[in-house]
């Protein structure tokens, strides 16, 4: 059985963050494990409040993990402080996983800052150059870039240069753009869209942690990048066509434990 390590943080609501993880890993028929860096008291309408787990507990959880099993991907999500950053870090610095899919979470839905701002530095120079692939949406490319994105053609830009702080490759997902949700790929050789037809729901909470979850499982099972994130793609998009409609804000993705059967 493939395995998969998600280092994130708990969203009580169960739509995002770990929760959205370990079900994606599931639906996918990969083994999930956790090490959780944050407890969010979290719904569909709002975050509430957030206590950040002791830094020698997160780095436990990563190492009694490693020690004992085999881990084929790493999903990163919400780290919430440079300390928790850098803590992360030195664990992927010794176990050295093959596939890290880093998820740059910084601002919920609802508009709470999940990461401090001063612990942008410690991102870009720390963790970003461990990254098999990082997974901005706009308003985080945007500030991991340094740049404005108005358009599809800013993508490119806000691409090439994330790349250049040093990830295997970078995926900008374009939902927050009007028009259809097409996201752009860029390992420093290619680019390549990855287009969307937009579905009109306000059902999209915990998108971004699924869509690199699913990615992080796929990698996990031995696809290659590209085809990682085209079945990634293609799971996000069934599971926000019948995401749910539970409680009075955003809605969770719907995971599918039989995705695999109903496609093929
Ligand atoms: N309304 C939508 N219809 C179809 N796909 C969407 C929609 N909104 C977002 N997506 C897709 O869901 C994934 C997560 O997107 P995005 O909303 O940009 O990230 P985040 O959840 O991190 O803010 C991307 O693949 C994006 O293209
Ligand atoms: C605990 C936790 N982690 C991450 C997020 C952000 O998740 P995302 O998939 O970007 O979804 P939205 O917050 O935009 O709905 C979170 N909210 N909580």
């Amino acid at each position: 059985m493939k395995t998969a390590l998600t280092i994130a943080g708990s969203d009580s609501g169960g739509g995002a963050g770990i929760q959205a993880d370990l079900k994606t890993f599931s639906a996918h028929g990969v083994f999930g494990m956790s090490a959780i860096t944050a407890i969010t008291a979290q719904n569909t309408v709002e975050v509430r409040s957030v206590q950040n787990i002791d830094l020698n507990i997160i780095s436990d959880q990563i190492a009694a993990v490693f020690d004992d099993i085999e881990v084929h991907a790493v999903k990163i999500g919400m780290l919430g402080t440079p300390e928790i950053i850098n803590t992360v870090t030195d664990n992927l610095k010794i176990y050295e996983p093959e596939h890290i899919v880093l998820d740059p979470v910084m601002v919920s839905k609802g508009g709470h800052h999940l990461l401090d701002s001063n612990a942008v530095a410690n991102l870009n120079e720390t963790l970003l150059p461990l990254a098999s692939l990082v997974t901005p949406n706009i308003p985080e490319a945007e500030i991991l870039s340094g740049r404005t994105i108005n358009s599809e053609p800013d993508m490119y830009e806000a691409c090439r240069s994330i790349l250049q702080k040093g990830p295997g490759a970078v995926l900008i997902k374009g939902g927050h753009l009007d028009g259809d949700p097409n996201d752009l790929y860029y390992d420093g050789k290619e680019f390549h869209l990855f287009k969307g037809k937009r579905i009109e729901t306000k059902n999209v909470h915990g998108t971004g942690c699924t869509l690199s979850s699913a990615i992080a499982a796929n990698l996990a099972k031995g696809d290659n990048m590209l085809t990682a994130i085209e079945n990634a793609k293609d799971y996000i998009t069934a599971a926000i066509a019948e995401s749910l409609d539970i409680g009075h804000g955003h809605g969770p993705a719907h995971h599918f434990h039989q995705f695999y059967e109903r496609v093929t």
